[in-house]
């Protein structure tokens, strides 16, 4: 009986994939969540409240961000703990984060999903190995692929090891200091003083990518939100419950917007089905446009990107959405259990497990166990 019930479940959730993911004919989207339109949403969105006064004016400005006080963050009925806070970023900033998405934590030691089958030679300076190629993008279109539009995910931090779905002492590199900031700040201001990013996983997506259905439940600590960032063109994101059979919820994530999996929403099933195509008149999602004015810098974590460098992150974000989630790891000074005791025991389908492969030419980023 059980199994039949979660079998029905695990199709609805699997189908509801699927039909987002659909290509032709594209699906319907007007049940999808628009957090931008939160009027629309009578009884299933609400404002909820900040920590106005966790991070000053000022703190908030050096990572970026607007003034606390003028965040739109909400909950969503069924899910507590989950929070929604429509992009917070003062004009210009995203772009600081795409540089550092597609340039610096790209660097080693930092691991990504082409190390998995090139050597570290290969795949050091991707930035620097991709520049003629994406520099010829406009004039050639059909130009070979660069490693950077190989790139499908970047460990930062303790590095998750995708085969036994842990995190250990043995892989870990400093976690960059910018997002470690930026991740203590929206923390704090979402109720979690004591948040220290820890981990952190970056999904690089184009047009026919989506992440398969998954619990994010290695890290050891799940008191401790998950938050995530998401950057360019807009995702559907399905956000499910904690077993595979509870309803689940499609909602937009546009450029800026920020997630937290909290509390009894930081273990639900959640998948990215499709990357939607702005349709407004720009390549690139409106807040990508936006330049930054550093009056500041030496004070400042978030620094102005060169004409140069943003030429060819434009490139790459007219095709592509970028998303960076962070993580607590340990209790906070906790240390890693003995190898035994380490062994997990995962649930169906929640495994982070990612198989980068061509379909129909073109590459495309999946979990395993996907759909
Ligand atoms: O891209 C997203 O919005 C979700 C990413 C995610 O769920 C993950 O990295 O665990
Ligand atoms: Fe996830």
């Amino acid at each position: 009986m059980a199994a039949s019930v979660l079998e029905q479940g695990e199709d609805a959730f699997r189908k509801l994939f699927r039909f987002y993911k659909r290509r032709n004919p594209p699906p319907d989207f007007s049940n999808v969540l628009d957090f931008s339109k939160p009027e629309t949403h009578f009884g299933k969105v609400f404002t909820t409240d900040l920590s106005t006064s966790a991070v000053s004016d000022n703190a908030a400005h050096k990572c970026g961000l607007h003034p606390v006080r003028k965040w739109k963050a909400f909950s969503l009925d069924g899910y507590p703990g989950f929070i929604f806070i429509t992009n917070p970023f003062l004009p210009g900033t995203q772009r600081y984060w795409v540089k550092q998405c597609l340039k610096t934590y790209t660097q080693k030691p930092n691991i990504c999903n082409l190390d998995m089958h090139m050597s570290q030679i290969e795949t050091e300076n991707l930035w620097e190995k991709s520049l003629p190629g994406m520099r010829l993008k406009d004039s050639v279109k059909r130009a070979p692929k660069t490693l950077l539009e190989k790139l499908r995910w970047v460990t930062l931090g303790y590095h998750y090891n995708w085969d036994t779905k842990t995190y250990s002492a043995d892989r870990y590199t400093p976690f960059p200091n910018d997002l470690h900031a930026l991740s203590e700040k929206v923390a704090a201001i979402c109720g979690f003083q004591n948040f220290s990013a820890e981990a952190g996983i970056l999904n690089y997506y184009h047009f026919d990518s989506s992440l398969g259905i998954h619990v994010d439940e290695s890290e050891l600590d799940h008191s401790q939100p998950l938050l995530s960032f998401s950057f360019g063109h807009s995702a559907i994101f399905l956000l499910g419950g904690l077993s595979r059979e509870d309803p689940v919820t499609p909602m937009f994530m546009h450029s800026g917007d920020i997630i937290i999996m909290s509390g009894l929403s930081r273990l639900v099933y959640h998948a990215v089905p499709r990357i939607v195509i702005c349709t407004n008149s720009h390549p690139v999602p409106q807040s990508l446009t936006e330049e930054f004015r550093n009056e500041n810098p030496e004070d400042s974590i978030v620094q102005t990107v060169s004409k140069e460098d943003w030429e060819i992150c434009e490139e790459y974000m007219q095709t592509s959405r970028i998303n960076m989630t962070v993580r607590q790891v340990l209790k906070i000074g906790a240390v890693f259990p003995s190898e035994a005791s380490n062994k997990r025991t995962v649930k169906g389908q929640s495994d982070a497990y990612y198989d980068n492969h061509e379909e129909n030419g073109t590459s495309e980023i999946k979990r395993k166990k996907d759909v």
